[in-house]
């Protein structure tokens, strides 16, 4: 099968030159970001490193949306989610999407599969959540952290029925190209798992500006953890939605994680660094509209959402 990677970025770069290099799988790139799209044309590729070592020139294909003639079977989408409506929009305008094509995307955060469906079949799109830790270092340069095979992700298909023979095969896919995929059912309760973890280590990592290592060594992380994994299961439970880790294993989960990618700074902190808006509203944000919407306020997910659009109001002030 072939495979189309919209968004050029840390996580795009990580799937399609995993595809292209492990498994052999042709992957073209659409990238609407101007200097990132022309530094690989300038350079013939992007540069690869994994754990800031062996940086290596990997070629690849990639396009403005408006310049792509090809027709991918499957589409992996990693954007940010505030830039996903009108990267879609855009691509559709441009004639990239067809009824026969699948759709992947490991997001973080929730509110992107809504936005997909506009475009695709739900029977013919899949959810996805990534371990996998990754760093655009700029354009066209990408740090690929943790140790080979050391990828960890979930897949479920979007519609809750059992997978087609097409997204057996993307898992085929998927694991030859050492992503570590786990199939399962209940795409959503998938999801707000991972948006709860993302609630606790991006968040937090961002608002004090460290990486997961530094976060886990805090002898309180496991009890910071604790009240934001607590307000998020009790909403999640009044929703109707069932997590695929109970409270104990996400808290685990997170101080296993906060060792095995201990110099990791979360994409939260990436893009706050670096002056761009983050996704809490999808985050943090969509924990405390769910609690909201069934009579449960989660107060120390409202705070904290608050809280991260405090500091990224207040960097104006920085020198
Ligand atoms: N990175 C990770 O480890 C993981 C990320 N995810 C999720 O995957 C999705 C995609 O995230 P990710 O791949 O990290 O994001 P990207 O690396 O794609 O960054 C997104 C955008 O940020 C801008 N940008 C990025 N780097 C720079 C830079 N150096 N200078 C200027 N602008 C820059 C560009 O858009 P623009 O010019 O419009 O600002 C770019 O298109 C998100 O939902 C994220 O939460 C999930 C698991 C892990
Ligand atoms: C790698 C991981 C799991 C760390 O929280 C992540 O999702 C991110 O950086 O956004």
């Amino acid at each position: 099968m072939r495979y189309g990677v919209i968004g050029a970025g840390a996580m795009g770069y990580r799937y399609g030159v995993l595809l292209q290099e492990k498994a052999g799988i042709p992957v073209d790139f659409i990238e609407t970001w101007d200097p990132n799209r022309e530094q690989v044309q300038k350079q013939g590729g992007v540069y690869v490193s994994r754990d800031h070592e062996n940086r290596h020139l990997v070629p690849i294909n990639i396009y403005a949306p408006e310049d792509y003639h090809g027709h991918p079977d499957v589409w992996i989408v990693f954007k940010k989610q505030m830039q996903l409506a009108d990267e879609l929009e855009r691509d559709a305008a441009a004639g990239l999407f067809h009824p026969d094509q699948y759709v992947f995307s490991a997001m973080n955060g929730l509110g992107h599969f809504e936005k997909l469906a506009q475009y695709f079949n739900p029977d013919q799109m899949l959810a996805g959540t990534a371990m996998i830790a990754t760093v655009l270092n700029g354009p066209g340069d990408v740090d690929f952290m943790g140790p080979e095979n050391g990828e960890a992700m979930h897949m479920a298909p979007y519609n809750d029925q059992a997978p087609d023979e097409t997204m057996e095969e993307i898992y085929a896919d998927f694991q030859r190209a050492t992503l570590g995929p786990e199939m399962c059912g209940n795409w959503l309760g998938m999801c707000l798992t991972k948006v709860a973890f993302n609630a606790v280590c991006n968040t937090l990592c961002t608002m004090f500006e460290i990486n997961m290592g530094q976060f886990g060594s805090y002898p309180g992380a496991a009890e910071m953890a604790e009240q934001l994994f607590n307000e998020a299961h009790d909403a999640a439970a009044r929703a109707g939605i069932k997590m695929i880790e109970d409270r104990g294993q996400q808290v685990q989960s997170v101080l296993d994680s906060c060792v095995k990618l201990k110099y990791h700074y979360p994409s939260m902190y990436q893009d706050f660094s670096k002056g761009r808006p983050t996704e809490v509203d999808y985050i943090n944000g969509y924990i405390a509209r769910l609690g909201r919407k069934n009579d449960y306020p989660c107060r120390t997910h409202e705070f904290v959402t608050h809280e991260v659009h405090l500091a990224e109001q207040m960097r104006q002030y920085r020198n």
